[in-house]
């Protein structure tokens, strides 16, 4: 109780899960220890896949991160379906100077099937010129996987790598909100209901507060 006899309601710590996909030495774990720490770890030896839990607070939400950054051996190691029955959000990274990168996200999405909200990230936005891979390409395939699309540089960011993490997890937020209050939730499962929600997202159907 406060002094004015009046309990303050506890905000209640909203738990999401991110996965980090791509083919190797795209940068997975450079993008996620940017944003877990701020820092830049340009070689990061790291053999099998990593879990991070990390609390911030997003928007004056409090959020409890479960960071999964995967780690495939070869590009014709794609990810399990249990990576994303597990996660509520996903990140499909590729590096601009390398085409196969690009390809195997395709190829990943292809196998995935994920119900889940996603968000491409092209990666190494600093080697211009090195690019194999025009942000129009990026563009076109994150309209094709309905998702979210963004260019950018672990390297050198700090606020533009913390934003995707936050976009993605406020998208994760507003399907469960959506969800929260849809029908097809109760007669489908959030999971299958989110195909529904993308496609009338453009149609605002999110509820209001
Ligand atoms: N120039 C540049 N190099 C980067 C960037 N992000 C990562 N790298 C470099 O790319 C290499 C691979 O980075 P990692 O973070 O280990 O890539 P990964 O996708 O986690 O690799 P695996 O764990 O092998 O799958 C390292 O040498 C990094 O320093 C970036 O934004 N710009």
């Amino acid at each position: 109780m406060t002094s004015r006899g009046i309990r303050r309601k506890k905000s209640s710590l909203s738990e999401v899960k991110v996965a980090v996909i791509g083919a190797p030495s795209v940068g997975k774990s450079a993008l996620t220890v940017r944003f877990l720490t701020k820092r830049y770890i340009g070689e990061y030896d790291h053999q099998q896949d990593s879990k991070y839990k990390h609390e911030a607070l997003l928007d004056g939400e409090p959020i409890l991160f479960e960071i999964l950054d995967t780690c495939p051996k070869s590009l014709d190691e794609l990810p399990g379906n249990e990576i994303a029955q597990w996660a509520d959000g996903l990140f499909l990274v590729y590096s601009i100077t390398d085409r196969e990168s690009f390809n195997y996200v395709r190829r990943a999405k292809q196998s995935l099937h994920p119900d889940v909200p996603l968000t491409l990230v092209g990666n190494k936005a600093d080697m211009v010129h090195l690019r194999q891979v025009s942000p129009e390409e990026g563009e076109i395939l994150a309209k094709d996987f309905e998702c979210s699309f963004a260019e950018v540089a672990a390297a050198e960011q700090v606020n533009q790598v913390g934003e995707v993490f936050h976009e993605l997890c406020r998208d994760v937020l507003s399907l469960r909100k959506w969800a929260k209050h849809s029908l097809l939730d109760r007669m489908l499962g959030s999971k299958s209901a989110y195909r529904v929600y993308s496609r009338g997202k453009s149609d605002s159907a999110l509820p209001k507060d």
